[in-house]
């Protein structure tokens, strides 16, 4: 019996009695809290910053979930200059989420992160409209920067379009950093990048470190790192997609019957556009614009299977493999297909059977190329290519694949070429590669903008350019232009210097407030500099944009409304989209120019009818070119707001009590005594004065009202019960009066 052990008792984790030892374990602070108070002020002021911001954080605006069912993939856009490493990213993160290797990045990849989470991985090429376009659907944005070169231009022009669409999540990634032989400068480096980046986006701002590769793949530590950040990353939606619907395209099929096109190539086309919906409902019928191409009419919506759905709810921890589904239709991967009306199998080559085997080891039945089936899975599997190829030939691009950059050098444009062979020979950088040095603040509007013949000599890396030599002047050009460019949104701090390095022309980002390339000789911060691959800041959910604007805030942050000021009077949408088309030129044009002529000619000297004739000859919104309507004006310019009608319309909605317009004005004056409520005196309305006197002097009314008056009495007397009632009735009545007028308020706000 002594041997019996007996269980140790368990001390009360939740409960009243657990709640009273808590409360006896704080007493010592209580009793004394001189004990316990701060030593250093500079630690209670840090506490106290460190409460306050806690505090703040938790003061976010109530989040509206409007989404029905499984929320739409988070989309994760992998920025970066060329050949910085997007695509190798975004292949190792998709290797890691679902153990399959894609050969090629192209249009947006949805995998499964998690049991709550897909996340999209879309590549961000380098021309400024696919930035734009980018940005407006990013939720989290994967900064790329080349560790062994620094800050680029390409990443500033992205932070800047961020900047201007809501700011979502920013992540900054080294690459390239086994470049460096010496340990020291390496850490030297990152700590030096680490700086800048917290300087260009917030103090703490996460930056993640990718060492090298292996195998041709990126460390499969760090990319966990990186993938686990990602999946458990809060999400704050912005508050202008949660009000608006949109989509990201993620495959696009031509529906237009084959007779039509080959009847006229050029003819009206039909296309479908598949991808998740984000934000809210779409409305049937409602015009969509698709960026890049214009506005369009929508011919319907339709709900599909999901592609690539959530895991079962199961209760189970992490995720089985069967589960880690992905999704990459332009990538041309994903084993079914979902189309509006039909389900699609892939079958690669190796899995189908082509002919039997008898026992002997002899076919019984020859694969037969002319087969009915093979071929006809042979053409369902074409026919996605072909609809692919098709497209491309097309005008609409919505993935350029890449980036001009890339493409120059890869046709061998003549100006690059050129450049580089003379030069290459001519005079050798530091690392062996010459530089154009394109020097001074891009500040065009005090016209000090850089001629082609005054380009300034900076450094060993660059050189004085040759006023002769025309075709270097011409590849200057272009960087003038650029510089020129009034509405260049780099007109403050930063320097670009465009030089070849590692084989490719880079344009490398030089703030004059910030000493890029000083060795800062501090042994403090070496220490906080870890090699491994490490985040840098305190805690993941803090990258918004009231967050960026707290502590170091950037120089290009600066000015941005007097930026924008500038920036008033151009068009954005030419300069996005082009030139308009003839057809909305020539109606804008006359809209103006009967302004114009009207502002001029003064209202005396237009004839009776005339102006009615031009308000009529405005370009509507039908009169536009469906292609050209998203460079209208807008909608609004085209209501005439001349209309009385209207007008009157528009004043009808914001009487309370149904007044109708019929009293000739006369509810406007008509106002009763004002009654001063501190001093209790009246003040009679000399208006109604002169009225009521005018009134009470006809006998007739004044006998009839007594009567009537006599005879509610009566009545009341006769019927307490329907007088309560009546009297009920009428105060509900003014109270539904008031909360008409508050809902017109509220919906006109
Ligand atoms: N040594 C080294 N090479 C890298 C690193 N990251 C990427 N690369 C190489 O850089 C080259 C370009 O990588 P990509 O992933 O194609 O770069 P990208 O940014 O997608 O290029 P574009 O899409 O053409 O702009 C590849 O050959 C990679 O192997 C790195 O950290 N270290």
């Amino acid at each position: 019996m002594s041997d019996q052990s007996h269980k140790s008792h368990r001390s009360r984790q939740s409960g009243p009695s657990a709640n009273k030892k808590k409360k006896d374990s704080g007493g010592a602070e209580k009793k004394n809290p001189k004990a316990f108070a701060f030593n250093s002020s500079v630690k209670a002021k840090r506490l106290q910053s460190r409460d306050a911001e806690k505090e703040q954080r938790k003061l976010h605006v109530p989040k509206e979930d409007r989404a029905t069912g499984e929320p739409a993939p988070y989309v994760v856009v992998v920025h970066g200059p060329p050949k910085v490493g997007k695509s190798l990213l975004i292949k190792s993160l998709v290797k890691h989420y679902t153990k399959h290797n894609i050969s090629e990045v192209r249009g947006p990849i949805t995998v499964v992160a998690g049991k709550q989470r897909r996340v999209q991985f879309v590549e961000c090429p380098n021309d400024i409209n696919s930035m734009i376009d980018a940005a407006k659907f990013a939720d989290l944005v994967l900064l790329l920067i080349d560790g062994s070169y620094g800050f680029e231009m390409e990443t500033f022009e992205f932070l800047n379009i961020l900047q201007v669409h809501g700011f979502p999540k920013v992540m900054g990634v080294l690459t390239h950093l086994d470049k460096f032989k010496d340990v020291k400068k390496l850490r030297k480096t990152k700590q030096r990048l680490k700086h800048r980046f917290w300087t260009e986006i917030r103090e703490g701002a996460k930056l993640f470190y990718l060492s090298g590769l292996i195998h041709g793949k990126y460390p499969k530590r760090e990319v966990h790192n990186l993938a686990r950040f990602i999946s458990v990353m809060k999400h704050y939606p912005l508050s202008w997609r949660t009000t608006h619907p949109y989509l990201l395209v993620d495959r696009l099929e031509d529906v237009t019957p084959a007779e039509m096109v080959r009847l006229n190539k050029k003819c009206d086309r039909n296309i479908t556009l598949y991808g998740y919906l984000r934000g809210c409902d779409l409305v049937r019928g409602s015009k969509v614009h698709i960026a890049g191409a214009g506005d369009f009419d929508l011919a319907g919506v339709t709900t599909l299977v999901d592609p690539c759905p959530l895991p079962s709810a199961a209760k189970k921890r992490g995720l089985r493999d069967k589960e880690k589904l992905f999704y990459a239709p332009m990538s041309g991967l994903g084993d079914l297909l979902y189309d509006k009306d039909a389900v699609y199998i892939n079958i690669n080559d190796h899995l189908v059977q082509f002919s039997n085997v008898d026992d002997n080891g002899m076919e019984t039945r020859k694969g037969n190329d002319n087969d009915v089936g093979q071929v006809l899975v042979k053409s369902l599997q074409n026919t996605k290519y072909s609809i692919d190829e098709k497209l491309e030939q097309g005008s609409i691009d919505v993935y350029a694949r890449k980036s001009p950059y890339l493409e120059s050098e890869n046709n061998g444009d003549a100006k690059d070429l050129l450049i580089r062979s003379e030069n290459s020979k001519e005079r050798e950088g530091e690392q062996g590669f010459p530089s154009i040095s394109v020097q001074g603040n891009f500040d065009t509007t005090s016209g000090e903008g850089l001629s082609g013949k005054d380009k300034a000599v900076e450094g060993n890396n660059t050189y004085k350019s040759d006023p002769e030599d025309s075709d270097e002047e011409s590849d200057y050009s272009q960087q003038d232009q650029f510089e020129k460019d009034d509405h260049n949104p780099f007109n403050y701090d930063l320097k670009e210097e465009v030089e070849f390095h590692s084989g490719r022309q880079r344009r490398k980002a030089i703030s004059s407030s910030y000493e890029d390339n000083t060795n800062t000789e501090d042994s403090e911060g070496d220490d906080a500099v870890d090699s491994s691959s490490e985040s840098s800041g305190e805690s993941e959910d803090d990258l918004t944009l009231e967050d960026c604007e707290v502590g170091v805030s950037s120089k290009w942050k600066e000015h941005l409304s007097g930026r924008s000021m500038s920036r008033w009077n151009t068009n954005l949408d030419e300069l996005v989209y082009g030139q308009p088309s003839l057809k909305s030129l020539k109606a804008v044009q006359a809209a103006e120019g009967s302004s114009e002529s009207e502002d001029d000619d003064g209202d005396v000297f237009i004839p009776k009818g005339e102006r009615e004739k031009k308000l009529s000859e405005k370009p509507g919104y039908e009169n536009i070119d469906a292609e050209c309507s998203s460079k209208l004006v807008n909608k609004a310019a085209a209501v005439d707001w001349s209309s009385e009608d209207l007008r009157m319309c528009i004043r009808e909605r914001f009487r309370a009590g149904g007044k109708s317009s019929d009293d000739g004005g006369k509810g406007e004056t008509d106002y009763g005594d004002f009654e001063d409520m501190e001093s209790g005196k009246v003040y009679k309305n000399p208006l109604k004065k002169d009225d009521e006197e005018s009134k009470s002097y006809d006998p007739e009314i004044e006998e009839r009202r007594l009567k009537k008056l006599a005879l509610r009495e009566q009545f009341e007397k006769q019927y307490p019960f329907c007088y309560q009632m009546k009297k009920k009735m009428r105060t509900r009545a003014a109270s539904s009066t008031a909360i008409n007028l508050m809902m017109v308020v509220f919906l006109t706000k």
